[in-house]
């Protein structure tokens, strides 16, 4: 057989195996955070795209919610300001939040760009359109920390909208207090607040680390599957620390509320998503809980 009929029958055969997954999740709601040095390369971020029209094309629905952490950063740099983080949340005076605003909405129309550019339909919207995500002002320890706003209440009307009429919503983490002030929300915490209220099946962060290692300093131990418990031991004994401190904590919160699986990827890795979903093993780290682990066990066995 030649090489060329060889490559045809290879992807034929990868098409073949993607099929219990497309019937699993066909018609299912898959939220995707995008965020962190996953989102700073444009080739990645072009593939990244793809994979999430994938998504789309073959019957799935999924949500994006982005980021924009290093962008905005290297823009309150540019205007001589000093970016301030107070426990992995950045303090966001008056300024700041204006600039952060201003970058997201960039970021949030680079990325329906990209997705219009493949062909499937979108919309850039952000957690204050429609008066999706209402939230009161947040303090860390007692510590006023500015416009950073903690969620207390999401409207999905907007994205249920725009889901039956086919757009792939693309949101950014911004809400309003009762007063209809704009403020920044950590954009994990606004994907598994959105995740949780849409009941998805599954919520995906794409980060830059291959998952969740057991020890900080060994790159080969990153473990497949994490219990709730095992991952508040991690914390416990600083193993993990950081922003995957609060990532981790809003997948506890996604799981207990009802999100079916929730995973932390490699966006850094080409398709990682696609490998995730299309493959019965999958990669990167699921987080579980222990109550669901016969269930969890026999899905990657
Ligand atoms: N145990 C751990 N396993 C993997 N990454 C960890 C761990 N503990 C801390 N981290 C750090 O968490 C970072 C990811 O969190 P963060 O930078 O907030 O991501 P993002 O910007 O994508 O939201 C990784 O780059 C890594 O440095
Ligand atoms: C309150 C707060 O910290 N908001 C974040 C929002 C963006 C974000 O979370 O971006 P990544 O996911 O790329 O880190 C910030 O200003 O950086």
């Amino acid at each position: 057989m030649s090489d060329e009929m060889n490559q045809i029958l290879i992807k034929a055969q990868t098409l073949i195996e993607a099929l219990p997954y497309i019937r699993e999740f066909y018609g299912k709601t898959i939220v995707v955070k995008y965020g962190g040095s996953a989102m700073l390369d444009e080739r990645l971020e072009e593939s990244v795209i793809k994979d999430v029209a994938l998504l789309k094309l073959v019957g799935m629905k999924p949500i994006i919610v982005h980021g924009g952490g290093k962008e905005i950063s290297s823009w309150l740099g540019k205007l001589g300001k000093e970016p301030k983080f107070c426990e992995g949340l950045r303090v966001t005076d008056g300024e700041t939040i204006e600039i952060a605003e201003m970058v997201l909405n960039l970021v949030n129309k680079k990325l329906v760009r990209l997705l219009e550019k493949v062909g499937v339909k979108a919309v850039g919207i952000s957690g204050k359109d429609g008066s999706m995500i209402k939230v009161d002002k947040k303090y860390v320890n007692g510590k006023d920390i500015g416009y950073v706003g903690e969620i207390k209440k999401v409207d999905s009307t907007v994205i249920q909208t725009l889901l039956e009429s086919d757009f792939i919503p693309v949101i950014a983490p911004l809400g309003m207090d009762d007063t209809y002030k704009t403020y920044n929300i950590n954009a994990d915490e606004a994907a598994s607040a959105i995740a949780e209220k849409m009941r998805a099946e599954k919520l995906v962060f794409l980060t830059d680390t291959d998952g969740v290692y057991e020890d900080r300093s060994d790159k080969s131990s990153v473990i497949p599957m994490l219990s709730i418990k095992e991952a508040k031991d991690l914390i416990e004994i600083g193993q993990i620390n950081g922003g995957m401190i609060p990532k981790i904590e809003n997948c506890i919160t996604a799981i207990q509320q009802g999100v079916n699986r929730v995973h932390i990827l490699d966006g850094r890795l080409k398709n990682s998503l696609l490998l995730e979903i299309f493959t019965k093993k999958g990669i990167g780290t699921v987080i579980y809980d222990e109550a669901e682990q016969d269930y969890f066990e026999q899905l990657v066995s």
